[in-house]
């Protein structure tokens, strides 16, 4: 057991699946997972161990933000050894090329998060990156499900209520969307070693308004999470 997973050891697969929210977390292990068991209820961040395919992989909860998914993936990788860490994530999107529903690959995260900043010292600005291996297999996937799939950079917030939003300077510069863990995620892999991606679904278009219904929301969460599992097993 680790503070926040009350896993037995060998209880958690070497690949797990990451969505913020912990019933998105029982919806996949439901939905996607053979013989899904519930190995974490500490806080009801749920996360389960199951098999896809044949191949046993888990699906854990993380919270929402830096702070929060940070807890989970230290625990993660240093008491349960876990190898693999993909994200399941929703984002806004900032560019008028990106559409709600599209599914968007992080290739890097940019941040106003000071992770990167405490790990490294004031002046040094690293750049956290997704996984090639697992980017490439996501991103086949995506086109040969047909989907409009996009790789770039998003932009980790710390505020989901920003007091000095600055979307069109992000957009200026190519940032694709903002979500709120991505760049954690890929700076705490890099340093254990381990391999990490984001896949992450546009919920909503935070410059034109547009948002999903709930409906929409769950076929494309399938799509993301199709993507995910077959890049895990690939
Ligand atoms: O849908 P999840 O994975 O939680 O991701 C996004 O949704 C939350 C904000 O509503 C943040 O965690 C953000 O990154
Ligand atoms: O962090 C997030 C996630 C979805 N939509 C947003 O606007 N922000």
């Amino acid at each position: 057991m680790s503070i926040h997973i009350g896993a037995k050891e060998n209880e958690i697969a070497e690949t797990v699946l990451l969505p913020g929210d912990p019933l998105r977390a029982k919806y996949i292990a439901e939905t996607f997972l053979e013989d899904p068991k519930l190995y974490n209820e500490v806080r009801n961040m749920f996360g389960y161990t199951g098999t896809y395919k044949g191949k046993k992989i888990s699906v854990q909860g993380t919270g929402m933000g830096v702070p929060s998914i940070s807890i989970y993936i230290n625990e993660l990788m240093q008491s349960y050894n876990v190898q693999n860490l993909i994200r399941v994530g929703t984002c806004g999107a900032i560019q008028k090329d990106v559409k709600v529903r599209d599914v968007i690959l992080a290739m890097t995260a940019s941040t106003d998060s000071t992770i990167n900043r405490t790990i490294f010292g004031g002046s040094i600005d690293y750049a956290p990156t997704a996984d090639f291996d697992l980017l490439k297999k996501a991103y086949d996937q995506g086109v040969e499900k047909g989907l409009a799939i996009k790789a770039g950079n998003v932009f980790t917030a710390d505020l989901f209520y920003s007091e000095n939003p600055q979307f069109e300077k992000f957009a200026k510069f190519n940032i694709l969307a903002v979500e709120m863990e991505t760049a954690a995620l890929y700076t705490l892999a890099a340093k254990f070693g381990r391999k990490a991606l984001s896949v992450l679904t546009v919920s909503d278009h935070i410059i034109t308004g547009e948002e999903t219904t709930a409906e929409e929301r769950q076929t494309t969460f399938n799509d993301m999470i199709e993507i995910a599992l077959e890049a895990a097993i690939k």
